[in-house]
């Protein structure tokens, strides 16, 4: 299994450019099964996650094609595809395909709304907690399906005719359950009203794609979408928005070493919440023509106190990236996760570099001023794995990251991202 090795105590220079969207890309490939034309998709990252829905799409019968690079397009520039669903071959997405990724069981909405049944196995995606579906099979069946759970799958049928407009109020703000939702209330009859739904930028860029395919939903960027059934979809080209998650993750990175980093093609305002805070602790946040420029030069970090929260608020998956953050910063602070019960497993690993952190509940305090020496560490999931590198990057000596599968599902090229900035990191294969 791949490590990565890293010495930390160098500042970040230089320039990052900021990939596609994971949480963008899932959907918008999932949307392809909507309709029987072509759907384009620009700026798809390179990533594990990515090539696992490719493989559970192409068994549902989409025809998959990755184009070249354009004359003159710099190497690693995102990858243009299309996703062409001509005939749903099967309904059904088996356990050994949608167990390794949450937004996998996604496609239960388009599949249903277009072929009116669809059996997919319960998800799996990171460890960060129970992670259930009933926001999803209420909303669905809100659009008349009828649902059983059989040998841990869900069995959806809509009644003849297909799915029927209705109203869906959830309980929480859950994003995946906006995406379903939305989805399959495209091709249903009648009027769908989601209330409380995400407003995440990924969930706008999904609907954005949907209008052009031809779909009624207004209401986008508010907590109350409304969608107008239309019989039938039509293809499309759409760009992936760029990844804010990665942006705040280069963003700490740069807060803790210190340095100058340009965060080419980020979108401030995508994350001001998270920007805000940084800024709070100390670092210096300019906004410019091509992305984010952060810098951190001689001053120290200061604690800031959080309260995850979903979007506009300060996001989940930076969490663990800004405890490490502050496991560097000179006082007290308070970190309290509300959407998932189970993230704080990077708590333990980040003991082993030195950092004092105790957790009570959904609250973790994190007492600053470590010296944070490197140590061997294990991943524990996507966003808690590049926690472990942040503080590597600051901590005095060697690291190594066990169990790097997790980062390469969301993060693309990141140990070429930092060495271009400077940073003494590598993966040692095997
Ligand atoms: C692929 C993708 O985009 N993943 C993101 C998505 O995950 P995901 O869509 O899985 O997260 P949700 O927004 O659905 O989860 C929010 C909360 O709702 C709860 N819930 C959700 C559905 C349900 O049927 N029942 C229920 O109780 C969850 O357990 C959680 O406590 O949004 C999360 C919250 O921003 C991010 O951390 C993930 O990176
Ligand atoms: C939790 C995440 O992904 P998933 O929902 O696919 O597990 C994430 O992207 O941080």
């Amino acid at each position: 299994m791949d490590r990565i090795r890293l010495v930390g105590g160098h500042s970040l220079n230089g320039d990052i450019t900021i990939s596609g969207a994971k949480n963008a890309a899932l959907p918008l490939m999932i949307a392809s099964l909507l309709t029987d034309e072509p759907l384009v998709l620009h700026n798809v990252p390179r990533l594990a996650d990515v090539k696992q829905l490719e493989r559970i799409l192409e068994n549902h019968g989409v025809d998959i094609a990755v184009h070249g690079r354009r004359r003159g397009e710099a190497e690693g520039v995102g990858q243009r595809m299309t996703f062409h669903a001509a005939d749903i071959v099967d309904t059904t997405a088996p356990y050994d395909l949608v167990s390794k990724m949450r937004a996998s069981f996604w496609v239960i909405g388009p599949l249903l709304a277009r072929e009116h049944k669809a059996r997919v196995s319960l998800p799996g995606g990171c460890a960060i907690g129970t992670r259930p579906v009933d926001f999803f099979l209420y909303g669905l069946k809100q659009l008349g399906a009828e649902i059983d759970i059989e040998d841990g799958y869900v069995v959806a049928t809509a009644p003849k005719g297909g799915l029927v407009g209705g109203l869906v109020q959830l309980p929480k703000v859950s994003v995946g359950a906006t995406h379903t939702i939305m989805m399959a209330a495209t091709l249903a009859r009648g009027t769908t009203v989601i209330e409380n739904a995400a407003m995440e930028p990924e969930i706008d860029n999904v609907a954005q794609c949907l209008n052009q395919m031809g779909a009624k939903i207004a209401g986008i960027g508010t907590r109350t979408l409304t969608i107008e059934g239309v019989e039938k979809l039509n293809g499309t080209t759409i760009e992936v928005i760029p990844d804010r998650i990665e942006t705040g993750t280069f963003a700490m990175a740069a807060a803790m070493t210190g340095g100058d980093v340009l965060l080419r093609g980020a979108r401030p305002d995508h994350l001001q919440a998270a920007l805000d805070v940084l800024v709070e602790a100390g670092a210096a946040i300019s906004t410019e023509e091509h992305g984010i420029r952060v810098k951190r030069n001689g001053n120290g970090l200061m604690p800031v106190d959080v309260e995850i929260d979903p979007f506009p608020g300060f996001p989940t998956d930076l969490q663990a990236q800004f405890m490490a953050l502050m496991t560097r910063s000179n006082g007290t602070s308070h970190i309290r996760e509300t959407i998932f019960e189970n993230r704080f497993m990077h708590v333990a690993e980040l003991a082993r570099f030195g950092a004092d952190i105790v957790v009570d509940g959904q609250m973790a305090t994190v007492h600053g001023k470590s010296q944070l020496k490197g140590a061997q560490v294990m991943a524990t999931d996507l966003r808690a794995s590049v926690s472990l590198i942040i503080a590597g990057l600051a901590a005095s000596g060697e690291t190594i990251v066990n169990r790097i599968y997790h980062l390469d599902r969301g993060f693309e090229r990141l140990e070429q991202k930092l060495q271009n900035c400077g940073a003494e990191i590598e993966r040692l294969a095997g």
